[in-house]
């Protein structure tokens, strides 16, 4: 696809203990593949240094380490922050591309959850969700723990890290490139509707 139209892509995320965080570089890099995307990373503590830019983008990647089965109150405090700050004003985010990501110890560790939670957050923003689209990795005898979407997730990207493991080893390369292909998907569709948009006005 043509990389005539640069796009501004931002990932905010929060990561208590640096798992997380990986997970956020691995969807930066895939956003990076797709070329001509100027990528910014936002940790939720930063993010009142960012509203301006988060406006500014084309597309907004949401992703949070799966906390009792939520996304982190540490994010939820950032999602709560946007009311005021986006949705008060206007609806800043309004026709953005949106997708999420979340991390957590055990393999399921109620992630769809969050996931779904990460979703809804940006329809109340009229956001433009981007699911995985992956099929499912690992679901039969032939597949293995080394292959891209293993926790089989559609709605966004899931990554697993075990609990005894920093984030030096974890999440494993299985889910950092899971997130990746999110990354380059949301860069793409993003180019693509902004693409459109300058062909039909
Ligand atoms: C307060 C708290 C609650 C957690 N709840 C869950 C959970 O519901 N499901 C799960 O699988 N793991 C849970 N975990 C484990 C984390 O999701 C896991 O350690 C993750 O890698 C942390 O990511 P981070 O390093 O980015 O904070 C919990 C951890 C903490 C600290």
């Amino acid at each position: 696809m043509s990389h005539d139209f640069p796009i501004r892509l931002a990932v905010v995320y929060h990561s208590g203990y640096g798992h997380t965080a990986r997970q956020a570089q691995a969807v930066a890099r895939g956003a990076d593949a797709a070329g001509n995307v100027e990528v910014t990373l936002v940790p939720v503590d930063e993010v009142d240094q960012h509203w301006d830019l988060l406006a500014q983008a084309d597309a907004i990647v949401f992703g949070a380490p799966t906390y009792m089965g939520s996304a982190s109150a540490q994010f939820k405090v950032f999602m709560d922050a946007t009311s005021r700050t986006v949705f008060a004003k206007g609806g800043l985010w309004h026709d953005k591309v949106a997708a999420g990501f979340t991390n957590s110890a055990a393999r399921s560790g109620d992630k769809l959850h969050t996931l779904q939670q990460l979703a809804v957050f940006a329809a109340q923003h009229g956001m433009h969700w981007v699911n995985l689209g992956l099929p499912p990795g690992h679901n039969n005898s032939k597949s293995t723990e080394d292959m891209v979407n293993r926790h089989g997730f559609f709605l966004g990207a899931a990554a697993q890290s075990n609990a005894d493991e920093g984030p030096d080893v974890a999440p494993p390369p299985a889910d950092l490139l899971t997130a990746e292909h999110l990354g380059r998907r949301v860069a793409m569709v993003a180019r693509q509707l902004v693409a459109g948009r300058a062909a039909v006005s």
